[in-house]
């Protein structure tokens, strides 16, 4: 394990409160976050702790009061301010390099599931023959050759949530975002679908930040990090990437060790 690893996310001393808040409490309050390639981290907290906020603050969707996050996701891996960043340059940035999975998999109802995920690489301008033939490889590797013309009511929780999976990166995107992505799942299913997104993130090198209530899920991480009343209460590696167990906002883990950590997980 090393630190010199450079940072693909940086965040600090972020800050947000929202318009209209109740005693306008802060919903985040001074909260620093480093994530290095191939890391998964777990963020956890009480209900209204910020955990969402901190989310939607590290992957550009919502803009802090306070503080900054870095990216290093480009050609030559520059940090990339989103405060330096229109808003349409930032949307460019989510689409090309960041990957999201939800709770309820927010699948389009009326395409298939093929189509679900070659829509992310059209979007950027892939062409269709081309987005369709990597969305089968990727749902192919998720274990859902056969379903590729189903349509997403057609599909178990599970299988649902997988196409989701194979949505988020079947760009390649440097980090991966997952809000309570197995929550909606039964503790079998979930365990699947948790493998899965590991697999297809810290096993391709891609880093994991992923909102979870469940100890269970988040012990999967490499690290958890905890929110009460908006501030990061404690950051602690898991072990679960054969790490010492040390606690440190800063500690990384090399490529080679999160790869074999995914391994050790099948
Ligand atoms: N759009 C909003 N407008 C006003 N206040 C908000 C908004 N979104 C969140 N909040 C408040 O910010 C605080 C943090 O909310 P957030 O959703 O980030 O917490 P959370 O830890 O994700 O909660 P949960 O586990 O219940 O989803 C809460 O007090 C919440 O009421």
């Amino acid at each position: 394990m090393t630190t010199s690893v450079p940072a693909v996310l940086q965040a600090r001393d972020l800050s947000k409160t929202y318009d209209g808040a109740p005693q306008a409490a802060p919903a985040l309050h001074g909260v620093g976050l480093t994530v290095r390639p191939g890391e998964s981290v777990a963020i956890m907290g009480p209900s209204g702790s910020g955990k969402t906020t901190l989310m939607h603050v590290l992957s550009g969707i919502l803009p802090p009061d306070a503080g900054e996050v870095q990216l290093a996701v480009g050609s030559d891996s520059a940090p990339i301010a989103f405060s330096g960043l229109d808003a349409e340059q930032r949307a460019r940035l989510r689409r090309e390099h960041l990957g999201f999975v939800f709770q309820e998999g927010l699948l389009l109802p009326e395409l298939t599931a093929l189509e679900n995920v070659a829509v992310a690489l059209m979007v950027s301008g892939v062409r269709r023959s081309t987005a369709e033939q990597r969305a089968a490889e990727h749902l192919g590797a998720l274990g859902l050759s056969g379903w590729e013309q189903h349509r997403p009511g057609q599909l178990s929780g599970g299988q649902a949530q997988r196409v989701a999976i194979a949505r988020a990166q079947v760009a390649g995107p440097a980090v991966v975002f997952a809000d309570e992505p197995t929550g909606a799942l039964d503790s079998t299913t979930s365990a699947a679908v948790l493998d899965a997104l590991l697999d297809s993130t810290v096993g391709r090198r891609a880093s994991l930040v992923m909102v979870t209530h469940d100890e269970t899920v988040a012990a999967r991480c490499a690290r958890i990090v905890r929110l009460q009343d908006g501030r990061l209460v404690s950051d602690c590696a898991t072990g679960a990437d054969g790490a010492d167990g040390a606690t440190s906002a800063d500690r990384a883990p090399d490529a080679e060790g999160a790869a074999a950590a995914t391994g050790e997980r099948r």
